[in-house]
């Protein structure tokens, strides 16, 4: 585990300092769940995508939020998160930046979306600037989790055609070009459909996985084309059996794996306490440096 610094919460006048930690960082790869020999599975993320589909009752959600635990725990990032269904990210609202949560709102995703692309610009104005390829751990730049549940909800049900177009098309910047500059996306679909997952949107997703599907070309729309004909395909995985699907890594093969779950009670406990974490340290960046978090970004 990359070594992150213990913080001492300060529980206020008169009591005695708490000491938190540890906690995770974004630049170690996430705990997403056991393989069908019982092995932990566990994922880089930093500098890469993950794709979530499947059919409804799947399992998506529950990746979705096991993957949001660790960014949420990781001081080392900031989240955003973007919950068609505003209960199934609610719970780590608190966990956000400051506006970085948005509900079944069309036009406040489109705007965050927009607000992520302007810093995603100016992130790579600066590379430039310094002669460099990638954000790095220990930047001033920290990497952004951005969780969206679910994209067939902002891009093909609600509102205008010509909003749900922007959102569309703004995803798919991001998704194509925020590696780089430290912006993950982690997009879950319970409806993995050509018009909602094309391939070319697809094919940018390093991580993908398919959770039980309806048919064959749908479990093929997530992991990619033709893995259904080769015997790889998320619409054998049993529908008693959530949780369970194929993941499969850039240029890998498919394996089958069992997420991790998390319930409601321990998704709080944990965001909780991640929330705590994360007031702390922005107390502290604030009064050691005389900037709110994010400086750097408006800089
Ligand atoms: N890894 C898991 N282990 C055990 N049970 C799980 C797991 N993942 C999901 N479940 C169970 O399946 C239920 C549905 O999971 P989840 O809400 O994540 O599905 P979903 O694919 O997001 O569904 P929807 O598309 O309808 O939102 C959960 O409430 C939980 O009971």
């Amino acid at each position: 585990m990359t070594a992150m610094p213990t913080l001492v919460a300060d529980t206020g006048p008169g009591s005695q300092p708490v000491t938190l930690g540890p906690v995770l960082s974004i630049f170690d790869p996430v705990h997403i769940g056991i393989d069908e020999f019982g092995q932990p599975v566990r994922v880089p993320l930093i500098y890469r995508n993950m794709l979530i589909g499947g059919e409804p009752g799947a399992g998506k959600s529950a990746l979705l939020n096991a993957v949001v635990a660790h960014a949420a725990l990781s001081l080392d990032c900031r989240l955003v998160l973007l919950d068609g269904k505003l209960v199934e990210l609610g719970q780590w609202r608190a966990c956000a930046e400051p506006g970085g949560f948005v509900g079944p709102d069309l036009d406040a995703a489109n705007k965050l979306l927009k607000r992520l692309q302007i810093m995603m610009d100016r992130r790579y104005a600066y590379l430039v600037d310094c002669e460099r390829r990638k954000v790095a751990a220990g930047d001033a730049f920290m990497p952004y989790v951005v969780a969206i549940d679910e994209i067939a909800y902002f891009s093909a049900t609600v509102g205008k055609k010509q909003d749900r177009e922007e959102f569309a098309a703004l995803l798919r910047d991001l998704v194509a070009r925020g590696r780089a500059v430290g912006i993950i996306v982690i997009a879950a679909t319970q409806r993995p459909s050509s018009d909602i997952i094309p391939t070319s949107l697809r094919d940018l997703f390093a991580w993908r996985f398919a959770g039980r599907c309806t048919s064959h070309s749908s479990s093929d729309i997530v992991l990619g084309h033709g893995w259904a004909q080769q015997g790889w395909t998320a619409n054998s995985i049993s529908p008693t059996n959530p949780g369970v699907g194929l993941l499969i890594a850039e240029g890998g093969t498919p394996q089958l794996v069992k997420t991790a779950y998390l319930d409601d009670a321990t998704c709080a406990a944990i965001a909780r306490y991640a929330a705590t974490l994360r007031t702390t340290v922005n107390r502290q960046a604030a009064t050691d440096t005389g900037q709110q978090p994010g400086a750097a970004d408006a800089a």
